[in-house]
């Protein structure tokens, strides 16, 4: 189907991206709610980042998972790009941390479950985030976490080409090493983002990069002991020096801090019989 902005009835703002602005949309066709952001060309080509663009549109519009926001379509004028998103109901993850202070065990392992599981799903395509945090999470209107924003997402394996910007606070040792690196460094972003559900601000944050990158560097973890065991067994086992000790996606679920913490269903018989 062909997009113009015509198609569209245009709604609040909804935020400031990096490079746009994003609107509540409405399909004037079929009457649905969608997120709109509009990019400005010039700026996509002042900081060089079409090919990144392009990168992220081929690699989200083939993306199907329910943790991980839907990229509908784009279009673009003559000075802008449209890209059509997925409406998230309860908006930024980050307003809602910054206004909460922290999360409980129950709400934070829930969404650590299903980040889990959105970041199984790209790296059994092959393809690593890198840029997990916070900022790049939304809240869906059942209150599931969706993963936006790959701007920073390669096929694994890879080595970094372009230079870091903004926050180190997520970046494992070996990005802040600049060495190579893998789909692990997902796993080290998850432990960074478990700690900061619960605490409130990620584990090594300073005020100035290099003290933040020694603290990576030597894994300088301090767990306040308001943190429960099982949440800090999580968090260390996910804040490993060595990639390749660092606790695997597919076990997330069966973790027992994931397990103790799992909203109990009361099952309904018939449905059980049903579903067998
Ligand atoms: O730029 C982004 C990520 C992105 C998503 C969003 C975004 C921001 C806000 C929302 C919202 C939203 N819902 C709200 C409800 C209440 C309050 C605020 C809300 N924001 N829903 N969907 C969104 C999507 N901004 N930027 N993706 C992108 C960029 C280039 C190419 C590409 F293929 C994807």
């Amino acid at each position: 189907r062909q997009y113009s902005l015509s198609s569209f009835e245009i709604g609040r703002k909804l935020g400031k991206g990096k490079f746009g602005k994003v609107y509540c949309a409405r399909d004037k066709a079929t009457g649905y709610v969608c997120a709109l952001k509009v990019m400005e060309k010039k700026e996509l080509i002042h900081f060089k980042v079409e090919k990144q663009f392009r990168r992220e549109i081929e690699i989200q519009s083939n993306l199907r998972h329910p943790n991980i926001l839907r990229l509908f379509g784009h279009f673009h004028d003559s000075e802008r790009v449209f890209l059509i998103l997925e409406y998230a109901g309860q908006g930024e993850m980050f307003k809602v941390l910054r206004k909460k202070g922290r999360f409980d065990d129950v709400l934070a392992s829930q969404y650590i479950c299903q980040i889990a599981s959105a970041l199984s799903y790209l790296h059994k395509k092959h393809i690593i985030h890198r840029d997990l945090k916070p900022e790049n999470l939304l809240i869906g209107l059942d209150g599931e976490v969706k993963l936006s924003d790959f701007g920073w997402s390669v096929h694994t394996p890879t080595s970094r080409r372009t230079t870091m910007c903004g926050t180190l606070d997520y970046l494992p040792p070996e990005m802040v090493e600049a060495k190579d690196h893998d789909s692990r460094v997902d796993l080290w972003a998850l432990g960074v983002l478990t700690y900061e559900f619960l605490v409130g601000n990620p584990p090594f944050e300073e005020p100035a990069h290099k003290a933040t990158y020694k603290r990576i560097s030597k894994v300088d973890l301090k767990i306040p002991p308001y943190v429960s065991v099982e949440a800090a067994d999580l968090i260390r086992r996910l804040l490993q020096h060595q990639p390749e000790r660092r606790f695997p996606l597919d076990q997330i679920p069966d973790h027992p801090w994931i397990v103790k913490n799992r909203p109990y269903w009361p099952t309904n018989n018939a449905a059980d019989k049903k579903s067998g």
